[in-house]
């Protein structure tokens, strides 16, 4: 009978009540003898699968502590103890008493029974919650402030897995296992409970994972943090207006005749910077521990740092192997190829150090290190852990504190920002450093931790001054010291903008600290790195920083990334996911109010050689990185528009998704919300000229002689430009001056804002048409580089034009040419015998000048490749009113490059359309000068480039396409594109 079958002889419970109660009885005397403190009396357990401590090891603790530890959950069960549950279980339980571990060890250790609350497993947190409430403290007008979560995760930690019971384990260990387990289960984990790690624990499959995680990661926290304040800055400058500062007349009267005022009428930039900003803020609640080595990290440190868990499908010696193979000689990063070196040792602890004390740096600590390796270096190292509030409300109070003085402020991170005081001291009649003294102490009172402060006449010397203030003091870099003696020790390394393959590039070339670069000249700089980089490197090597405070920051883009935890075993998990972290990325668009119109994936797939598992626990090991993006048709902030473009770049990469170890979604090309429409820049630039063309045309149309298309639009722009100057005058062009430039119908602010050798071709380009000159002829060298990294182009591609017509088969125009020259060149003439050399030399390319030559036979080559003036040509088609033949075609260009962020589809069309009437028209040194400057101004770009990079790229296929369709050549060009994030495969 059924009945029977329940109750079985044990009463009305049923048999698993009974057994259930008699495990707890037996519990309850095992305990006894043991039992130390009652700690945790009316409090009862129940370990839902593999946690740390492990089950076994908290039914001892419980024992020892007077607790229930229940082999099966009851009802009255207080806390579950799990460490990751999935998520069908999840769904059917009260969520609210699932907790972690750690709790009953953070008991023990604080021999108090604490607050529950902050172990909760399951905070019921959406997974979109990584939004922080800013304003915390006492501000209440701007309290309730949200603020976006913004940058992108490069690598975030692990929630914490590693936990060390320490000493009190040992003895429970110690004192316990005999009496209450026949098997020994210890704080280290056997290979076999780790094999079934990955499926116990959380990751990105579960649908609390992404949460959880943000809410763990240090990296997520301090950008959520960083872009906040930056944002910060900017309302609190928006909300102040001009109004008065009231503290700092209170102030005034507090220094009123303690120091005189600097004489000088020097500038004053400060850098401050909080001294180890995590560590400090722990120790307000610690200060024992002030003076001794302590590090932030989520490692517990101890044994359990030196013994971690190790994956059987993971191998350490051969993931360090690679990692530093790849740092080292890819990436040129020694520091991160001795960090693995080093780090990668046994079963050390891979946690890192997001920030160490003083004390800890001179035993060789630094910050970023892992933990294993720095308790190698000092053993009595002491871990805390992150308290990412303290961090926040420190970070308010210091920012609070300036703001009250000046909002001339700019926001660098959550303990760092870059303050103007010149009209600050000035206006407080002060000694500058006096100021600082005083700022530097009022916030050291408030937050209880410490900060330094450099004071300098830019944002790189009062930097540098910081470093050598740190810890706990300040530093001016008065006017008058010899600042070039002073930068001259630094290693390049430490300049703005120094990476390490810049580092090492410079290194080859013996250069490296700033007194090298000092002793070097430009034009060796510029043949190692370009003009524009050469001159900042100088520039910054003799402590000159042109560099601007900014106050206000636009956010530029917006991404969420993980790469910890991604182990899918099929697709639909990894679409789940994504479908997540779109949801996730357009929360924090909608966050700042704006749209995208550029979604990119990042996608990090283990390496070929890489072993299965990493060896950070659930952490991507060594990976390939892989970008994809797509250009939407509009900016958007809509979730299903973003996911099934994210969906579709995954399909694109075609990838097993068990290989998948780290996933990003990037937004970017941000508009606001309500910003009108720019698109159609040039289209619109074409039509503005076109109808001025056409009034000036009318005007000058009777003084003209019939001329050629070029001369005639070239002419007619001169009558643009300069109706009343004789066209003697265009070479003081040359020399220009503003009052020449406002003479103009060039923009003079967008002239102003070009780089200085753009400007200077703008400015010359006004004299071109009198004596037209070819540029410097120069190969084509497009070479790949090895770990360029595929970008979808986001315009229709154009026909690849050399696989579509062969070199060998050239069009009958070619065919012809190739007679006429081999005609002459049989006739002996020694500059046919040169363009023949050349044409069989690069047979796909020919420069323009050759192209001028083997049309025009009756122009002397040498005369033409000087810039001769053009002999008749076919005319174009009497419709075309194309603008790049006019003379101010390159301020045009400059105009639509420098002005436009991005370049839009439609513009680009537009240019594809006006150069292949070039193309028809033979205009081909034109062309060449278009494609030469066109590429140069996108050269000068820095922000958001690739996407030009592309554009360029996608114009290039296409002109070469009707090159090779009319004339039977590729167009040598003077430049190309050559960028390591977009270069095709
Ligand atoms: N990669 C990084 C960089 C920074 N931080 C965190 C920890 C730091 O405490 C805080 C501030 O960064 P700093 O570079 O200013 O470092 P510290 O303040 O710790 O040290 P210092 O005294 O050198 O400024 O940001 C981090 O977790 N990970
Ligand atoms: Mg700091």
């Amino acid at each position: 009978m059924a009945g029977d079958e329940i109750n079985n002889g044990f009463g009305e419970c049923g048999y698993f009540e009974a057994k259930k109660s008699k495990l707890e009885e037996q519990f309850a005397a095992a305990s006894d003898p043991f039992r130390k403190s009652n700690l945790f009396q009316g409090i009862s357990i129940f370990v839902n699968g593999l946690t740390d401590p492990s089950a076994n090891e908290l039914k001892q603790i419980m024992m020892v502590h007077g607790g229930t530890f229940h082999h099966y959950e009851r009802s009255h069960t207080k806390f579950i103890i799990a460490s990751n549950l999935p998520d069908v279980k999840v769904r059917n339980m009260n969520t609210s008493k699932i907790i972690s571990a750690q709790y009953i060890v953070d008991c023990v250790e604080n021999k108090r029974v604490l607050d529950y609350k902050p172990y909760l497993l399951y905070t019921n947190q959406k997974t979109t919650q990584p939004r922080l409430v800013f304003g915390k403290g006492k501000n209440t007008s701007r309290a309730n402030e949200t603020m976006a979560v913004s940058m992108s995760e490069t690598a975030p930690e692990p929630p914490p897995v590693e936990n060390d019971l320490g000493k009190i384990l040992k003895v429970l260990q110690l004192a316990a296992v005999a009496a209450t387990s026949p098997k020994k289960e210890t704080a280290d984990k056997t290979v076999a409970d780790v094999s079934t790690l990955s499926h116990s624990v959380r990751t990105a499959v579960d649908p609390a994972f992404l949460g959880e995680f943000y809410k763990n990661s240090r990296l997520h926290h301090i950008a959520t943090l960083g872009a906040g304040f930056k944002q910060y800055v900017c309302e609190l400058r928006q909300a102040h207006g001009n109004q008065p500062f009231p503290k700092r007349n209170e102030l005034r009267s507090v220094l009123s005749g303690k120091q005189e005022m600097n004489a000088d009428s020097a500038h004053y930039v400060m850098h401050i910077d909080m001294d180890c900003f995590f560590v400090s803020v722990g120790l307000r609640s610690h200060p024992e521990w002030r003076g001794l080595p302590i590090a932030v990290t989520h490692s517990k440190g101890g044994s359990a740092a030196t013994d971690v868990p190790v994956h059987p499908q993971s191998d350490r010696q051969a993931e360090r192997a690679l990692f530093a193979d790849r740092f080292e000689h890819q990436l040129h990063d020694n520091f991160r190829a001795d960090k693995v070196r080093t780090g990668f040792e046994k079963k050390m602890s891979l946690s890192e150090i997001a920030s160490c004390s003083y004390e800890a740096r001179a035993k060789g600590i630094r910050n970023g290190m892992f933990v294993g390796q720095a308790l190698k270096l000092c053993p009595e190292l002491k871990t805390i852990p992150y308290d990412f509030e303290g961090y926040k409300e420190v970070a308010f109070a210091l920012y609070d504190t300036v703001a009250q003085y000046t909002l001339n402020i700019e926001a660098v991170s959550c303990d760092e920002m870059f303050v103007e005081l010149t009209d600050l001291v000035a206006d407080l009649q002060v000694d500058v450093m006096t100021f600082v003294a005083h700022l530097r102490e009022e916030v050291r009172s408030k937050t209880g931790c410490p900060c330094s402060a450099g004071v300098g006449s830019n944002k790189l010397l009062a930097r540098m001054a910081t470093k050598k203030a740190k810890p706990n003091g300040q530093f001016l870099l008065a006017p008058g010291i010899d600042v070039l003696a002073y930068m001259a020790p630094t290693p390049l390394e430490e300049l703005p903008g120094v990476g390490s393959s810049m580092r090492h590039k410079l290194a080859q070339a013996g250069l490296r600290n700033c007194g090298d670069v000092q002793g070097t000249s430009r034009e060796k700089l510029e043949s190692l790195l370009g003009k524009k980089l050469a001159l900042t490197l100088q520039q910054h090597s003799l402590g000159i920083d042109t560099r601007p405070l900014v106050y206000e920051q636009q956010r530029k883009s917006v991404s969420a990334e993980v790469n910890y935890g991604i182990r899918f075993s099929n697709a639909s998990e990894c679409e789940t996911f994504l479908r997540q972290l779109s949801a996730e990325v357009k929360t924090r668009l909608t966050d700042i109010k704006r749209k995208a119109k550029s979604v990119t994936l990042k996608v990090m797939v283990r390496a070929a050689e890489a072993p299965i598992e990493a060896s950070k626990f659930m952490g991507h090991g060594v990976c390939d990185t892989l970008n994809k993006s797509a250009m939407l048709q509009h900016p958007t902030d809509d979730v299903n528009i973003i996911t099934s473009n994210v969906l579709k770049l995954m399909k694109e990469f075609d990838l097993p998704p068990h290989e998948l170890r780290g996933i990003g979604i990037h937004l970017s090309r941000l508009s606001d919300v309500n910003e009108v429409k720019k698109e159609n820049v040039l289209l619109q630039m074409f039509e503005k000229m076109s109808e001025k063309r056409k009034i000036e045309t009318t005007a000058v149309e009777v003084q003209e002689e019939p001329q050629p298309e070029l001369e005639q639009a070239e002419q007619q722009q001169q009558v643009d430009l300069e109706p009343q100057q004789p066209l003697d005058m265009s070479s003081e062009w040359k020399n220009s001056t503003n009052t020449s430039i406002k003479n103009t119908a060039v923009d003079p602010e967008v002239l102003a804002q070009l780089p200085e050798d753009i400007r200077q071709e703008v400015l010359d380009n006004m004299e071109e048409h009198l004596q037209p000159k070819h540029s410097e002829q120069r190969g084509r060298k497009r070479r790949k580089p090895k770990n360029a990294v595929r970008r979808s182009l986001p315009f229709p591609s154009a026909p690849a034009p050399l696989s579509k017509v062969s070199a060998n088969k050239p069009s009958n125009r070619a065919q012809h040419l190739r007679h006429e020259l081999s005609k002459r060149y049989r006739g002996g003439g020694q500059t046919d015998e040169i363009v023949m050399d050349y044409i069989d030399k690069v047979s796909n390319h020919v420069h323009p000048a050759i192209f001028e030559y083997i049309s025009r036979p009756e122009v002397e080559v040498s005369q033409n490749l000087q810039g001769a003036a053009a002999a008749p040509r076919p005319q174009p088609p009497a419709t075309l009113q194309n603008y790049l033949l006019g003379s101010n075609y390159k301020t045009m260009l400059a105009d639509w490059v420098s002005n436009q962020r991005y370049p839009n589809h439609t513009d680009i069309i537009t240019m594809n359309e006006k150069l292949a009437e070039l193309v028809k028209g033979r205009y081909s040194s034109r062309i060449y000068d278009i494609m030469k400057h066109l590429c140069r101004l996108i050269k000068h770009k820095h922000e958001d480039v690739c996407e030009w990079h592309m554009a360029f790229r996608f114009i290039e296929d296409t002109v070469q396409h009707h090159m090779m369709e009319f004339e039977g050549y590729q167009m040598m060009l003077a430049e190309s594109i050559s960028c390591v994030m977009c270069e095709p495969m």
